[in-house]
């Protein structure tokens, strides 16, 4: 939920003075009669802090290089041992320029030896100015808080600790709800919000959202009333830290985090958490009503790394790469923004600060250069030089950026207040009618759909039976055609055995077989009688008969050749072929009948699977 851009204008006809008390006082007169405020300008706060050795380190027996004053603030780091140092005179051993260098800081924290009386522990970060921080964004200050260092030095160990070891985060969580909670005043309402983000090879992710695959990237606006903005983050409304806690749980095991050889949990992106504080007091002497709104920016920054010390390959040299890339940008806006401050001073012209060359340093455009409080958490290791020498010099650049912060807030006079409510009462109306509307739509649209899913499943009945009876059909002609088969081929068979009988009839007719005529029987026959000639099987012999035959017809028929035979038998010929023709135009129409068939059933159980 955006809140009110109109509160981050940072200018305001009743803006009062930096020095404004907060309203978590209960309701001073004082504050009923805003006082103008002056832009409260400063520098960047820069801490440092060094961390014990980790195991690595102790089993390697590195020696500490860091040495704290807890006197002046100064940090120094010790030059280290060298094999010229130990032994000068071996001939390839050249001398490089390491020597003792101090840096003074606002303050330097020695976390390295837990026996040390001068061991800050986590809850003496917090108090050293986690508090005062808070004490900004009570008065209406925008403030950003960010760790920086090389991989492994401690930085989310700082901001966000461990259960047991609660960081600057849940800290500064902790103690917003205790002020809000002890606060007498009926008249103030509090309203905060948290949103949670990471900034991963270039990519902006809400970490209070689920993860997707593939991952849902954020914009990036920039708008004149807003200033830079993620376009579309979950900001939650929280009541009391449990809510924080969850959603700080929530946001961190989402974050992408990978084992290194330098740190087993290396945090491979940035980690944005922010608060938004609203303090809403109204006056019952003045009736007016002032709103104050502030953003706390708790920043845990990746580490630089060296490819070679964490011996990363693929995926995790890539984010390395994305890495150094963006905390170089972010080295290269704070040195411009530091010579910004010394170009104030009349020393060097202007320069241009390289804000959108990483989305980094964009998003904190407003929290390096602008309206806010700022601090730097710079975390080193006790036994890396050139890696830590680079954060001390990083954060030594860092300590003269100048910040102009101012309070925001807004003062509504009743006439003020009023008006704002009567625009806010309209735009509620109209936002109703567009909800009605909306579900007007939506509803008419359920009906449609509900329409239309009916008829999707009637029809999808209905061809559910159409496919069922087509298989049925499918079968039972498929059956046919089997018990079709067998008439079939016996019918083909009959077909083909007419058509040999009848070829054969047609040749016989058209060549007859013309038997000699009969010679007449000698007298030798005479006296024979039918039967005398018999073989040995008793079979009386055919010719006899035949003779027999040829003699008893031998008074009514005459053997000529053109006798009625040839008449007789043509007609028997014509009557025969007559009679087969007949016989194979059935059987051709049969045939015919039987082909349609086949293709008629083929055609049917193809149409019917298409379907
Ligand atoms: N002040 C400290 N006291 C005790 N242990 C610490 C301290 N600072 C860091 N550590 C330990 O050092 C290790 C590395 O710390 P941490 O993960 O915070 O480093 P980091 O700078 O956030 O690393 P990266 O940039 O890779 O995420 C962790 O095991 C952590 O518990």
């Amino acid at each position: 939920m955006a809140l009110d851009s109109r509160l981050y204008r940072g200018l305001s006809p009743f803006e009062t003075s930096a020095s404004a008390p907060s309203l978590r006082a209960s309701e001073p007169a004082a504050l009923m009669a805003p006082q103008p405020i002056a832009d409260d300008a400063g520098h960047v706060k820069v801490v440092v802090r060094v961390r014990e050795f980790v195991e690595r380190e102790r089993v390697k027996g590195t020696p500490c290089i860091i040495r704290m004053n807890p006197a002046t603030q100064a940090t120094t780091i010790l030059a280290p041992i060298t094999d010229f140092d130990s032994n000068p005179s071996r001939p390839n051993n050249t001398r490089r320029a390491f020597e003792d260098k101090e840096f003074t800081f606002d303050k330097s924290f020695w976390s390295h030896d837990k026996a040390d009386p001068h061991y800050a522990h986590q809850e003496d970060v917090y108090r050293s100015f986690g508090e005062e921080f808070l004490d900004h964004n009570f008065d209406g200050y925008h403030t950003c808080i960010f760790a920086y260092g090389q991989t492994g030095s401690g930085k989310s160990y700082t901001m966000m600790g461990t259960e047991s070891q609660p960081g600057l985060i849940p800290r500064t969580c902790e103690e917003l709800f205790d002020r809000i909670q002890q606060d007498p005043s009926p008249n103030t309402n509090y309203h905060v919000h948290v949103s949670y983000f990471e900034v991963y090879n270039e990519h902006v992710r809400d970490l209070l959202a689920p993860r997707t695959a593939p991952p849902m990237y954020l914009k990036i606006r920039e708008s004149q009333s807003d200033g830079v903005y993620v376009q579309g983050l979950n900001e939650v409304e929280v009541k009391n830290f449990s809510d924080v806690r969850h959603l700080m749980d929530m946001g961190d095991s989402t974050r992408t985090t990978a084992a290194t050889k330098m740190n087993d949990t290396s945090s491979r992106s940035h980690a944005v958490f922010t608060i938004q504080l609203k303090q809403i007091q109204h006056s019952l002497l003045s009736d007016e009503t002032i709103e104050r709104c502030a953003r706390m920016r708790l920043v845990d920054l990746a580490g630089s790394e060296r490819a070679k010390s964490t011996e990363a390959t693929g995926q995790r040299l890539k984010e390395g790469g994305q890495i150094n890339k963006s905390l170089t940008t972010l080295g290269r806006v704070i040195a411009a923004l530091a010579d910004r401050a010394a170009a104030k001073r009349g020393r060097r012209p202007k320069e241009v600060v390289p804000f959108r060359d990483s989305v980094l340093t964009w998003l904190l455009k407003d929290s390096l250069g602008g309206n806010s409080k700022t601090a730097m958490v710079a975390c080193i290791s006790p036994c890396d030089y050139d890696e830590t020498l680079s954060t001390l010099r990083y954060a030594d650049q860092a300590k003269r950026i100048r910040t102009r912060a101012s309070v925001n807030q807004d003062c509504l006079s009743a006439a003020q207040r009023d008006a704002q409510i009567t625009e806010m009462a309209e735009q509620i109306r109209s936002l109703q009618v567009s909800v009605n509307a909306a579900s007007v739509r939506k509803r008419e649209e359920a009906t449609e759909l509900e329409e239309y899913q009916k008829q999707v499943g009637h029809m999808q009945r209905l061809m559910e039976e159409t496919r069922q009876v087509s298989e049925a059909r499918i079968r039972s002609l498929a059956y046919e055609v089997e018990e079709l088969r067998p008439q079939n081929t016996s019918l083909r068979n009959e077909v083909e055995a007419l058509r040999r009988h009848l070829s054969l009839a047609l040749g016989e007719l058209k060549n007859p077989i013309i038997l000699p005529p009969p010679q007449p029987v000698e007298m030798e026959f005479e006296n024979l009688q039918p039967g005398d000639f018999e073989h040995e099987d008793g079979e009386k012999d055919r010719g006899i008969e035949v003779l027999d035959q040829g003699s008893e017809s031998e008074g009514d028929s005459d053997y000529d050749s053109d006798s009625g035979y040839d008449e007789e038998s043509n007609t028997m010929a014509e009557e025969l072929q007559a009679e087969m023709e007949e016989i194979l135009k059935g059987v051709a129409l049969f045939r015919r009948k039987v082909q349609d068939d086949h293709l008629h059933f083929n055609r049917r159980a193809k149409e019917t699977y298409a379907s």
